[in-house]
Parts: C-alpha cells; sequence; structure tokens
C-alpha cells in the first residue's frame, strides 16, 4: 500500500485556485520532498494531505483511508504543517511526556531525555517553550515528532531555523526514519538537506499540469 496517494487534486482558497491536478506518491517506507519557489504551493498539498485543508476535487488517500477524519490517522501520521501550540506553565520535557502518554507510550521508556540530548535540548528540558529561541522550538517539534510512534511524518519545511549541525543531524534522523520503514512527505527550500536525508525530491510544478 502507498503511504500516501494524490489523484487529480484542486484546492485553493476561496476564488484563488493554488492546486490543480495535482498528482503525488509517497511509497511507503520512502521519501518525498516537494520543492518550489515561494507560494507556489508547497504548504497547501500538505495541509491537504494532513487533512486539514478542504479539497475542491480529486482524491487523496494515507495508507488507504482518507486524511484526517480518524484517530487511526492521527496515531499513523504526525504533521508539523500547523504551527505548534505549547500549554501555558509545561516544560519542554513535560510536553515531550505528555505526547508520548498520549500515544500509548510510558513517557519512562521512551527515551525523551536521549531525545532532548539528541536535539540539543538538554540543558532546556525544564524551560518552558515559549522562552526557547526560534531554533530552539523547531528542534523541540521535531524531537517530540520524531519520538512518538508513526508511520508518516509529514513536516513543512524543517529545516527552518536549525543551524547546519542541526539540520545535518535532522537529515540523518529522517534517514533512519525511513531505514526503520517510516514514509516521509515534506517541503523545503534546501536540496542539500533533502537529499541528505534520502528523500526524493520533486518540484511542485511536476506534480500539476497547471501549477500556481
Ligand atoms: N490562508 C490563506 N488564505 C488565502 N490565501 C492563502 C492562504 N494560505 C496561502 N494562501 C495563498 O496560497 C498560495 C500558496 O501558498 P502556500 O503557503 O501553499 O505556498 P508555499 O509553496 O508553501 O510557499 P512558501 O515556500 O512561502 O512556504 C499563495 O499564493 C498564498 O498567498
Amino acid at each position: 500500500m502507498e503511504a500516501v496517494e494524490v489523484e487529480g487534486l484542486h484546492a485553493g482558497y476561496g476564488a484563488t485556485p493554488v492546486l490543480v491536478d495535482v498528482n503525488l506518491t509517497v511509497p511507503a517506507g520512502e521519501g518525498v520532498c516537494v520543492v518550489g519557489e515561494n507560494g507556489v504551493g508547497k504548504s497547501t498539498l500538505l495541509r491537504c494531505v494532513s487533512g486539514l485543508q478542504e479539497i475542491e476535487s480529486g482524491r487523496i488517500t494515507v495508507f488507504g483511508g482518507d486524511p484526517g477524519a480518524t484517530p487511526e490517522f492521527w496515531r499513523a501520521v504526525v504533521t508539523t504543517v500547523e504551527p505548534p501550540t505549547w500549554y501555558p506553565g509545561l516544560t519542554a520535557r513535560e510536553h515531550a511526556e505528555l505526547v508520548c502518554r498520549a500515544h500509548g507510550q510510558d513517557p519512562a521508556e521512551a527515551g525523551i531525555d536521549e531525545a532532548l540530548e539528541r536535539f540539543g535540548l538538554a540543558k532546556h528540558a525544564d524551560a518552558i517553550p515559549p522562552s526557547l529561541s526560534s531554533g530552539q522550538k523547531q528542534r523541540l517539534v521535531l524531537a517530540i515528532a520524531l519520538l512518538r510512534p508513526s508511520s508518516l511524518l509529514i513536516l513543512d519545511e524543517p529545516e527552518q531555523r536549525l543551524d547546519r549541525e542541526g539540520r545535518a543531524d535532522v537529515a540523518g534522523l529522517l534517514a533512519d526514519y525511513m531505514a526503520g520503514g517510516g514514509s516521509l512527505l515534506m517541503a523545503s527550500h534546501d536540496d542539500d538537506f533533502a537529499i541528505a536525508s534520502g528523500a526524493a525530491i520533486t518540484t511542485m510544478e511536476s506534480l500539476s499540469a497547471v501549477a500556481g
């Protein structure tokens, strides 16, 4: 079964079409990185595949089912398309614990401290996320995304705000995720990052009969 199949997708905002006859396949256990200039519709496509935006016509399936509407979907899929929401007064570690608990993991055994260490956040584990820098917040989002069990990551510009070392680390972790059977759909402006992750690069234009 494919992780993601998009056929003849049309979507936009009001009367403005953004996605026009878009077709895309992400095979299970593989990664696709969509590239293209600002405003070409990458985030819109990721929002549609995440079930966060209504489509006008066409068909999207994620592991054979409709995106977004079921607990099964949200158990299988992690998406960072929406900006993160932080719970007031909960520390970085407590956010990780909360996500682990929600997904049936014992926080004591989920490797939270190792994950925070891997993302350079060990010293910030007891800070509340709003007090972190923008790059540290992005590291926390990705650390938590990779900590909980999932089958598909939908990541919008995961390299954003990361320093060079952080980009290399995250690309390596995404490669590991796919080596372990996970699937990846992401948008990026960094071809080197995408190549390092092992995702296949495709332009937005190539997915569509008419883009923009
Ligand atoms: N909430 C919205 N309401 C109206 N128009 C929107 C909305 N979000 C995006 N758009 C428009 O849809 C088009 C595609 O935007 P989208 O964010 O999908 O592009 P993108 O390829 O992800 O861009 P970037 O590389 O800048 O992240 C743009 O022209 C944008 O102005």
